[in-house]
């Protein structure tokens, strides 16, 4: 109730203030001209004031702004009525009023006077000139309409866009007055222009000399009015009137905002019944009760209430106050009651009126939620149905998510593109004639096949040898993953599948793709043991009936990717669906360099392409086609990091460097203890790799950290493509990887968990060569499958003890052959070390430079790329086997030897 009358008036002013210089802006600017008051051109060119070296002259009488508003609005008064004739040299009440326009009387005068006299100083001199202008142009008659409204029942925000609307009029007016005053008529003249329609007729005569000519429009004129965006000859200011429906409802909405702003909150406030009573009703100044639904409000007399309470909300025209009920009879009697107990007449009771929210209120309120939630589903629907093989709607959850590729967004992907794959590739091209050339095959009786898995590690190519058939045969390639099929409804899969293969049969003859089918087509009845998953066998089952439902002359191939073909349901292994079976696996040395010839050919490089390719595939075995593509890239990335012209066989190695090994961690310090350790422990995988003659030649040992937890690493090559191991490679491997703590052991008191790795792998080999390569004399012949997810193992528990005893065997078999060439060779070990320690990364070639050559022959194909000398080894060990999985955990070969921290 104490709330204070001030700031929500500051407000107001504000509003004036904003409207007035909103609309000032819009109006097309008149030149200045000296003779014409200064303040009146204010008003509609405030942006140019702005710009003026001099500045309007304040009336002295300004300087008292701010005081004692009574005191402040009549002396302003008389400052404007005395001012005007000074300036002017003509009365105000002999001027002409324009058409359409009204003076406003001397009441009205002085009620907008105290109107805007709310105004901050700032803006003192803006509101001043506006009101000069209304005194001398009059005003629009909706003017004073407002203003008897403020009086009356305060204004609304349909008024508000009134009011913009008298100021935008008001300043039109002006702004023709300015265009006469420079066109040299008399200023007696300037009121009697028609409105804004009429004005190029009259201008028109007015402008034809006695000779018939028109004058030739001043040059300066000309370009000013150009300069303000008029065409020259075009002497209608343009106004912008906010007159049609549009412009009224844009209007409402941008300003409502502004409004709320500007009254934040002051429009409204609930209060007490026993408020009421005390600070109004007591009082008399209730002048009526309106009933709304479950509230009343309260309309005071605001004359009466700014009297009693001046600083007060409550006498703001626009503010009301209400007051919860009940019910409407409770509130009925309770009102009967006080005013009986106030002694008031029945003849002089408090109207009470009842009004409704308003029909468009009231259907909000009960409808409003509805529709709020019919939106959210709408949109959710559409979302989830969305994109599906170009489907979608509200309903299009069943639809395919498969994505379609035509001639048009074009699989751009030729089999010239797929390299190293070769029978892959001429396996597949039989689908791609029977696209093309169908009837060769009918006619001899030939059936199609229906489909081809194609299975293999990540990365080797799959979906792009999928989207090269189908950017050679030229027909349509859906797309889809296993995965787009599950979804947490049932039946939605199913459902899927079958709108999947029917867009392909309405789009036929065309390609069909599922990647990572292993989501959806994983054998029934495997992973039943915790409860079946119901939804993915029918989906699967549907997959199985729309392959089943081809006719032999449907020209639909389905081709499917996934890197575990050992999982997948046999159903859908058998001819008549996915009848070929195709597995791309790592390539080989020369379609790695076919691959690095594909990918290589998209970069810049100087180097010779026979040399780079032969050289990088050697040194990337084990790699697959996106391992590839990713060096290749990240060679570029390193050369242009290094803004360099072309990519050079430096920035290749390092790319593959990091690739293999991880990022340097150029970050993580190692103590001159620990680094020393490091450097033993690299030495003696590097002297092993050296001496032993089967083990894989060493290409690189570093002791720069890289990657997770790597401190230290040691590379080697397995020379070309062997798929066979033997015991000797077996063991020499083996030792090999156990240099590491051999090392530390001969040079240090202690030992460290750095080789850690090392055991991991040297017990896997120990135990494959035991369980599964039949490498134990002890255990013979036989394969012993020891899976993880298995609860009993598949062989007796002395079986297990001798498999135990057996890879320990073959482990202390290892070490003690790597100790007793560890032992032999200590002395270079040691100059190795002291080297790495210098200079963090030894190559082969420094190698060579400590140790001698290799005591062995390396094979042709290293020796071509790496000494220049021509080898005639015969044996290299292949990669070690990795096992078929997603996440192979044994790194692919080269196997660095890594020497990890904690
Ligand atoms: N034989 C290849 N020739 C050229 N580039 C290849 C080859 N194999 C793979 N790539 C590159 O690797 C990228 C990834 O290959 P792709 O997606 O076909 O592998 P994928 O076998 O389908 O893998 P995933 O099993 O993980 O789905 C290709 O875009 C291409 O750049």
């Amino acid at each position: 109730m104490a709330t204070i009358m001030r700031p929500s008036s500051q407000h107001l002013a504000r509003a004036v203030r904003l409207s007035l210089t909103a609309t000032s802006r819009s109006v097309y600017r008149v030149p200045r001209i000296s003779h014409f008051p200064q303040p009146l051109r204010s008003v509609p060119c405030s942006g140019a004031r702005f710009y003026s070296s001099h500045p309007p002259q304040r009336p002295e009488n300004d300087k008292d702004t701010g005081k004692d508003d009574e005191k402040k609005a009549s002396e302003q008064k008389k400052d404007e009525s005395s001012d005007k004739p000074r300036e002017e040299g003509t009365p105000e009440k002999e001027k002409p009023l324009a058409p359409g326009f009204v003076r406003l009387s001397e009441e009205e005068i002085a009620r907008l006077v105290k109107f805007t006299d709310i105004a901050p100083n700032s803006q003192r001199e803006t509101v001043e000139m506006f009101l000069k202008a209304v005194r001398e142009l009059g005003a629009p008659p909706e003017l004073k309409e407002l203003l008897e409204k403020q009086k009356n029942t305060g204004l609304s925000i349909t008024d508000t866009m009134k009011a913009f609307r008298v100021i935008t009029k008001v300043s039109d007016r002006l702004a023709r007055a300015e265009m006469e005053q420079k066109e040299g008529k008399s200023t007696t003249n300037i009121f009697d222009s028609k409105a804004p329609g009429q004005e190029e007729n009259r201008t028109k005569t007015q402008d034809q000399q006695p000779g018939g000519q028109a004058p030739k429009p001043n040059r300066d004129e000309n370009s000013q009015k150009k300069q303000q965006g008029g065409k020259p000859g075009d002497k209608k200011p343009r106004v912008f009137e906010l007159n049609d429906m549009l412009g009224w409802i844009v209007g409402t909405i941008i300003i409502y905002p502004f409004y709320k702003m500007i009254f934040p909150g002051e429009s409204s406030r609930e209060i007490t019944w026993q408020e009421l009573r005390k600070n109004f009703l007591d009082r008399g100044l209730v002048e009526k009760l309106v009933v709304l639904k479950d509230r009343v409000r309260v309309e005071l007399n605001r004359e009466a209430t700014q009297a009693m309470y001046p600083d007060s909300v409550a006498a703001n025209p626009n503010f009301y106050y209400y007051f919860s009920i009940g019910s409407v009879d409770a509130f009925e009697r309770r009102l009967d009651e006080a005013q009986n107990e106030l002694g008031i007449p029945s003849t002089e009771r408090i109207p009470v009126s009842y009004a409704s929210e308003g029909v468009f209120t009231s259907l909000l309120i009960s409808f409003g939620p509805t529709i709020l939630l019919t939106i959210l589903l709408f949109s959710m629907l559409r979302r989830a149905g969305g994109g599906a093989g170009g489907s979608s709607g509200v309903f299009g959850f069943g639809k395919s998510k498969a994505k379609m590729f035509n001639q048009e967004s074009a699989v751009k992907v030729k089999f010239a593109d797929v390299a190293g794959m070769e029978e892959a590739k001429t396996e597949i091209m039989e689908f791609v004639s029977f696209l093309k050339a169908p009837e060769k095959f009918q006619k001899l009786g030939a059936k199609i096949p229906r489909g081809a898995i194609l299975s293999g590690p990540p990365g080797t190519g799959k979906t792009l040898l999928a989207k090269a058939t189908a950017g050679e045969s030229e027909v349509p390639f859906f797309s889809v993953s296993g995965s787009e099929f599950v979804e947490m409804f049932v039946g939605v899969g199913a459902s899927r599948v079958r709108d999947l293969f029917a867009t392909a049969r309405k789009n036929a003859p065309c390609i069909i793709f599922i990647d990572e089918i292993d989501a959806i087509g994983k054998a029934r009845g495997d992973g039943q043991r915790f409860g079946g998953n119901d939804e993915r066998e029918a989906t699967l089952n549907q997959i199985l009936t729309e392959m089943d439902g081809f006719n032999t002359s449907e020209q639909v191939v389905v081709l499917a990717g996934t890197n575990r073909p050992d999982i997948l349901d046999k159903a859908l292994m058998r001819p008549g669906r996915f009848d070929r079976h195709i597995h791309i696996d790592r390539p080989t040395m020369k379609g790695r360099q076919d691959i690095f010839r594909v990918h290589l050919a998209k970069i810049v490089t100087k180097e010779d392409m026979d040399h780079l390719t032969g050289r990088l595939a050697a040194l990337t075995p084990g790699f697959a086609g996106a391992d590839i593509a990713n060096a290749v890239n990240e060679a570029a990335l390193i050369a242009a990091r290094a803004n360099a012209e072309s990519v050079t066989m430096a920035h290749f190695e390092a790319a593959i460097e990091r690739v293999v090994g991880g990022l340097e961690r150029k970050s993580l310090v190692l103590n001159p203890q620990e680094k020393k350790t490091v450097a033993y422990h690299e030495a003696g995988h590097a002297i092993c790799g050296w001496y032993f003659q089967w083990a894989d030649p060493l290409l690189k040992v570093s002791i720069i950290p890289r990657g997770q937890g790597a401190l230290g690493y040691a590379q080697y090559l397995p020379t070309g493509d062997a798929y066979l191991m033997n015991t000797n490679q077996l063991m020499d491997r083996m030792a090999m990887t156990l240099g590491g703590r051999v090392s530390e052991e001969l040079h240090f008191p202690t030992v460290t968990t750095g080789a850690s790795d090392d055991f991991k792998k040297v017990t896997r080999m120990a135990t494959t060569m035991v369980t599964e390569w039949g490498m134990s004399e002890k255990l013979g012949p036989l394969h012993f499958e020891n899976r993880n997810d298995q609860f009993n193992k598949p062989f007796a528990e002395s079986t297990a003890q001798t498999i135990d005893q057996e890879v320990r065997r073959i482990v202390d078999l290892a070490y003690k052959q790597c100790k007793d060439l560890l032992t032999e060779k200590k002395p270079e070990i040691g100059l190795v070390a002291e080297e790495l320690l210098k200079k963090e990364m030894l190559t082969r070639d420094d190698l060579v430079r400590l140790l001698g050559p290799r005591p062995f022959p390396d094979k042709e194909e290293f020796s071509k790329y790496f000494d220049g000398t021509g080898g005639k080894g015969t044996h290299a060990p292949p990669p070690f086997p990795v096992e078929n999985t997603d996440t192979p955990d044994e790194p692919s070969s080269p196997s660095p030897s890594i020497f990890k921290g904690l």
